[in-house]
């Protein structure tokens, strides 16, 4: 993957090599999403540089753990690489060595679900990186830090893409900012905005599976989150809800969102194997929930951002479980598919609308890998 020139036996030089920009990446969390972006962007790389012309080189990955350089680009053995390293690391280590190379392009990509991952971000940008992110703290700690990040990115010249945060790859978070833009009045935004849940509800109103039982498949498709409580709390969802909030200029914090927690209190603060044993709580509160419906209805997990979205201070943020119509938009979702309803004013009878996998490994990987070639194009 190296853009170095190379000469051959009678000294000349690749000319298709110099045309190429080489964009250096430094991939923090190789897990579910992490682990298929690494995997993509090894089986791309080559279409990519004929086709793009831009060569993806990660010279840095690391889980929470572990640090692993490749000056010239990871291949295969990447995580074998990886595993031999000495545990510890420090983001400075990343900083120093991108200075040290000489390395431009610099892209630090955040695939973890940590809040303190985010702390490293200021240190990044005043560092020379532009950011990708799949984890949606960064864009849902308070709102000081909120504009602290966009003001210092500016100061920078640095840029940061965040498109998997809602609606894992579809292309959700470009439309709102498109249609906002571009003036166009956003009423109201409302669907099922989790992949998750969209898949349990889907499959526990249709088949007489336990819900625990659903919920175990859900985490192994890898639909949730690490641990599937910030699914099931609605904190998940109240997150994407606040983060098209805040695409809006709308000042909300995590505090104004309504949210109904799924959990039973005493199986919410306990460890997560633990909760894990204890699905048959969940198992009657829902079985309870599904019976007592009205006939031809089905349980959604819905987000609605609603009311007055014209002044920063308006609007109403609320996450809840409903029971709908078979038939009607929302009752008719399967499998893991999220919904999005965009009204504005052009658009208020009949919403913009849209669907499709909500969560998943390789279709959020595919949308932070988009982010990461849309960020390319712009350095
Ligand atoms: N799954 C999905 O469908 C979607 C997920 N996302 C987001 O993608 C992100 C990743 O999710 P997922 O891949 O499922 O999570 P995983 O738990 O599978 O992977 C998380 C990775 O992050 C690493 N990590 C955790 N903390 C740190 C840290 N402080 N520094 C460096 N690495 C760290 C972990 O390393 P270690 O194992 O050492 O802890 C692990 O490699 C989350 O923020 C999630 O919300 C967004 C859209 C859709
Ligand atoms: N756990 C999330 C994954 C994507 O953000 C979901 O279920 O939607």
């Amino acid at each position: 993957m190296s853009t170095e020139i190379k000469e051959n036996n009678t000294s000349r030089i690749d000319l298709q090599l110099l045309k190429k920009k080489k964009v250096n990446l430094a991939v923090f969390g190789h897990g579910n999403v992490g682990g298929k972006l690494l995997d993509q962007i090894l089986e791309s790389a080559a279409s990519i540089s004929e086709r793009k012309h831009i060569v993806l080189n990660v010279f840095a990955v690391a889980n929470s753990g572990q640090l692993l350089f490749q000056t010239d680009g990871i291949d295969e053995n990447w995580r074998n690489k990886l595993k031999a390293e000495k545990a510890g690391w420090d983001i400075s280590e990343v900083i120093k060595f991108a200075r040290q190379y000489n390395l431009k392009n610099l892209i630090a990509i955040d695939n973890t679900g940590s809040t303190e991952f985010v702390e490293h971000y200021p240190k990044l940008i005043e560092g020379g990186f532009n950011l990708v992110s799949s984890n949606k703290h960064p864009n849902t700690r308070d709102l000081e830090f909120y504009h602290e990040l966009r003001s210092l990115l500016q100061r920078h010249e640095k840029e940061f893409f965040y498109e998997t945060n809602v609606g894992a790859g579809l292309p959700l978070i470009d439309t709102i900012k498109l249609l906002h833009l571009s003036g166009e009045n956003i009423t109201r935004i409302r669907g099922v905005f989790s992949g998750s849940l969209s898949y349990i509800f889907n499959t526990f109103s249709e088949n007489d599976d336990s819900f625990g039982n659903v919920l175990k498949k859900a985490m192994n498709y890898g639909f949730t989150e690490p641990d599937p409580r910030e699914d099931l709390s609605g904190n998940d969802v109240g997150r994407k809800l606040l983060i098209l909030a805040r695409e809006l200029d709308l000042h909300h914090e995590l505090t104004d969102v309504n949210i109904e927690n799924l959990i039973p209190k005493p199986l919410r603060t306990i460890p997560k194997h633990e909760f894990l044993e204890q699905l048959d709580a969940l198992d009657v509160k829902f079985h309870i929930k599904k019976r007592n419906q009205k006939k031809d209805h089905v349980l959604r997990y819905i987000g609605d951002l609603h009311g007055d979205l014209s002044e920063v201070n308006g609007g109403t943020l609320d996450v809840k479980l409903v029971s709908v119509p078979r038939d009607s938009t929302l009752g008719q979702l399967s499998n893991s598919d999220s919904l999005f309803e965009i009204y504005t004013q052009n658009y208020a009878q009949h919403p913009i609308t849209i669907k499709g996998a909500g969560a998943g490994g390789a279709v959020t990987a595919r949308g932070v890998l988009g982010d990461i070639l849309r960020l390319s194009d712009k350095l």
